[in-house]
């Protein structure tokens, strides 16, 4: 079976507090796009992993494709498979592309061998993989809290609008990312601005707890985000924990020239 497992940004990120499981509660409106790798999964004699494109630190049975399957044959009764991924989403890049990569395994499977889990079933599996896996499942826009696995549903509609991303090269560890964070509460809520504001105002209410301890090591990524409002953005910010910056417009820049040392992903018109 083919799949497609797409990126996500982060709409707004507050890190509200540490929890007693070393964990933080956060709050974010988590939004997918268009990024997205190719995933194939095939009944196979024996269980076995293989990945081309973009290279994937640390070895093949740690993949989170391979731990998706096993977290569901502890369950169920299921055949061996091969799974093939070709990477294409930038990693430690806030994309979210590995638990991209879980969620759309634990998908496939489930249709694969009727398994009949439902959404909320599933959206449990992908939990216990990483905080960002659960979002996957239903992947459409969603407020998250808790560790980024509870939902609430938030009104929002960005159809009319162009999301555009840009990915400087800098992988940022998740992990060490949190640890450079002060939890704190926002002033507004995330899902406040977004519902009741308007998008021109989110510069100066909508943000990413994340870049005030990234920008100053990686000036450089500030330096992208300031460039895409000097284009024309309606709206930008850093992704996650870093390192891409996305930036939403009413028309499509160009976006490869703007930043040709860097590698960008544009909407298909
Ligand atoms: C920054 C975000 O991308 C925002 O969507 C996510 O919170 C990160 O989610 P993720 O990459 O799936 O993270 P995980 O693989 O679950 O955790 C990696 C590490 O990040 C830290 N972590 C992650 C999520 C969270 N809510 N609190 C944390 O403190 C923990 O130190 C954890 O060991
Ligand atoms: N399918 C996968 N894709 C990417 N990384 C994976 C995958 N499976 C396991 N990993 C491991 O996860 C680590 C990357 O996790 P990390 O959360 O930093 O990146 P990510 O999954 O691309 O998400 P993000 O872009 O949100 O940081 C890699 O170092 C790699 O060892």
């Amino acid at each position: 079976m083919l799949s497609f497992p797409n990126a996500k940004i982060n709409l707004g990120l507050n890190v509200i507090e540490k929890r007693t499981d070393g964990f933080h509660n956060i709050s974010s409106c988590f939004y997918p796009v268009g990024w997205k790798e190719i995933l194939e999964v095939i009944e196979s004699s024996n269980l076995e992993f293989t990945s081309s494109g973009l290279l994937i630190p640390g070895e093949e049975r740690d993949n989170l494709c391979l731990k998706a399957f096993n977290i569901l044959s502890k369950d169920f009764q299921i055949p061996n498979v091969h799974i093939h991924l070709h990477k294409i989403l930038p990693i430690g890049a806030g994309l979210g592309g590995g638990s991209a990569d879980a969620a759309f395994t634990l998908k496939a499977l489930n249709k694969m061998f009727n398994l009949y889990l439902d959404d909320t079933l599933l959206e449990e599996y992908a939990g216990k993989l990483g905080s960002d896996c659960a979002f996957f499942i239903r992947n459409k826009p969603i407020l998250a809290l808790g560790k980024g696995d509870q939902f609430e549903e938030i009104s929002l509609d960005l159809s009319q609008k162009h999301i555009v991303l840009v990915y400087p090269n800098i992988h940022i560890s998740t992990q060490e990312a949190y640890a450079g964070i002060r939890p704190q509460k926002p002033v507004v809520p995330v899902k406040e601005i977004i519902e009741k504001y308007d998008i021109s105002e989110w510069k100066e209410l909508l943000i990413n707890d994340f870049e005030k301890s990234i920008f100053p090591k990686y000036p450089q990524i500030q330096r992208i985000k300031e460039k895409l409002y000097t284009e024309g953005a309606l709206y930008a910010s850093m992704t996650g924990s870093g390192s891409s910056v996305y930036g939403i417009f009413n028309q499509v820049p160009d976006i490869k020239s703007i930043f040709p040392e860097y590698s960008t992903w544009t909407p298909e018109k």
